[in-house]
């Protein structure tokens, strides 16, 4: 049972392959309606956890309507007072009898939206995943209407309006308090822009057989949606108790500069709350006491600096060459000026995650030809400012995010976080992690400093133990943004500076490996 629903979690589907397991089930044997009717089943015991009794069903021409009927059905059989709107003449054929049915149970129907008197929520049961075409004309002009109204609505499925792919408005979309996906998640609730209409979002699991999914993604589906169990098997944990400190990875940090010196130290904390054995921290020299200061258990290498306070060159201790660090994190504060390290360590063989400055010099570097020439594996972390200077050829990741960081990973041959509300990182062969949970309290200058710190700590320990790097990448983005929620819950959104979140990093994982 932990296993399904440990799988199911992580599963995430286009409408088209959602299309392809569900005519997999109906092939089956499956009557359609007694599906609709179990979901709506399902639905229906969700919906009146949420309170209230006079309810508004909107309901539509398809099947996400027949699901909407079946609720307000039942509902009605419950004692609420339910009123249904639907513009529309024509319905599929099963949806046509619900609505009949509802009808002859003295539910009224309304064309209008006017006629709906006042309830206590909503229930959007408009378009689920087969909405083919933008919503114009006095459907677009309802949907805007009831984004106004202050009532709660409960949107099945998908918001009505947003593509189940790509995320996108087409046209108009309702804005849900919460959201039921149904039986798998879609892409949809992973694309940054449509979280504001998603609202909160929950799977309503109906049991959709294992192997009808695998039939149609894969024994390997491209896209998988991070889960904690999926985090704490990456984890470095337990610990050999015959371990030493070499064992556990020698992470070379490089970042910071005059201009930029905090930087420099969110990055080590980051890598030092990763538990990583050994860290190396190269700074321009004039910041070595301020590290010191801070993480008096690392290795502060004072490098030479430019005029401007940038690093000039890596000057390492002796009998250390970078073939000495099981990974390399370059990038936060360093300012366009670190040119030379930037072209040093790209020549290596080192694990290299690359961030912030170290993609800006990357980008100026050309970013394509010159990942080509690495001999070892690179991450690259970028924001969306940063992918578009990048990768300005490729698709703006506005538009599909997760296409953007396919396209990208493919390109370059890195392994690529997309930073955002949803953070995305892509294997160049197209493999997918989503993490599924963050907090805007992460929002906030510093925290991808925190984050770069932090994979390279994961990668340093883990890398050489035959973990895919992106399960690597994906575990530290999750374990970020786990500490900013948690950190966010204590202290509110605005309690969560990057400093704190160093501090949560810890705390958030002594949860859950105890
Ligand atoms: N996943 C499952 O296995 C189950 C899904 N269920 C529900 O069914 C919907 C999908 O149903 P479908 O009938 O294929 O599509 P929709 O209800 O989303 O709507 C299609 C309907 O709407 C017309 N249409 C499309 N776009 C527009 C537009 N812009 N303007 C006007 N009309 C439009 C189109 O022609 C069709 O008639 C899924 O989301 C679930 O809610 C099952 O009930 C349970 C199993
Ligand atoms: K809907």
């Amino acid at each position: 049972m932990e296993d399904r629903q440990g799988q199911i979690a992580q599963v995430v589907v286009t409408a088209r392959e959602m299309r392809e397991i569900e005519g997999r089930i109906f092939a089956a044997g499956m009557p359609v309606a007694a599906l609709m009717e179990k979901v709506g089943g399902l639905i229906t015991a969700r919906v009146r956890e949420v309170g209230g009794s006079r309810v508004g069903v909107l309901v539509g021409p398809g099947h996400n309507g027949g699901d909407a009927l079946v609720v307000a059905r039942e509902l009605h059989c419950r004692g609420y007072e339910v009123w249904i709107y639907s513009p529309f003449s024509r319905f599929k054929e099963l949806t046509g009898q619900h609505l009949q049915y509802a009808q002859s149970l003295g539910i009224p129907c309304y064309q209008e939206i006017e006629e709906l008197p006042h309830c206590d929520f909503v229930i959007d049961g408009l378009f689920g995943f087969g909405l083919e075409k933008p919503i114009t004309d006095s459907l677009a002009w309802a949907i805007n209407r009831f984004n106004q109204w202050e009532q709660p609505i409960l949107s099945i499925d998908i918001p009505s309006g947003i593509h189940t792919d790509t995320g996108e408005v087409l046209g108009a979309a309702i804005r849900a308090t919460q959201t039921f996906c149904l039986g798998l998640w879609k892409l949809a609730f992973f694309q940054d822009q449509a979280l504001e209409y998603i609202g909160k979002a929950e799977l309503i699991d109906f049991d959709i057989p294992g192997v009808d999914v695998q039939a149609v993604l894969g024994t390997l589906p491209a896209i998988k949606r991070m889960t904690r169990t999926q985090a704490l098997s990456t984890l470095p944990l337990p610990r050999s108790p015959v371990t030493h400190k070499y064992q556990a990875g020698h992470l070379l940090l490089i970042c910071g500069s005059r201009r930029y010196a905090g930087g420099a130290i969110l990055t080590a904390l980051g890598g030092r709350a990763s538990g990583v054995g050994m860290l190396s921290v190269a700074v321009p020299e004039s910041l070595k006491p301020l590290l010191v200061s801070h993480l008096p258990e690392a290795l502060i290498i004072g490098c030479p600096e430019t005029q401007t306070g940038a690093i000039e060159y890596l000057q390492l201790p002796e009998k250390t060459d970078l073939s000495s660090f099981s990974a390399i994190a370059c990038g936060p504060g360093l300012t366009l000026d670190a040119t030379a390290i930037v072209q040093e360590v790209m020549a290596s063989d080192r694990p290299l995650v690359l961030d912030a400055d170290g993609l800006n010099i990357l980008a100026q570097m050309g970013t394509i030809p010159t990942l080509q020439k690495r001999q070892g594996a690179t991450v690259l972390t970028p924001h969306t400012g940063e992918f578009v200077r990048l990768f300005p050829h490729l698709p703006d990741p506005k538009q599909d995010r997760i296409q953007a960081v396919q396209a990208a990973a493919a390109a370059s041959g890195a392994i690529v976080l997309l930073k955002g509300a949803r953070t995305a990182i892509s294997h160049p062969q197209g493999r997918i992690w989503i993490n599924p949970n963050s907090t805007p309290a992460l929002a906030r200058g510093g925290s991808g400093d925190v984050l770069t710190g932090l994979i390279g700590g994961l990668w340093a320990q883990t890398g050489s133990k035959g973990i895919p790097v992106e399960d690597i990448v994906a575990t530290g983005a999750w374990w970020h943004a786990q500490a900013g929620i948690l950190a966010a819950q204590e202290r509110t959104e605005l309690g969560v500076d990057a400093f704190t979140l160093t501090e949560y990093l810890m705390k958030v994982i002594s949860e859950w490996v105890t």
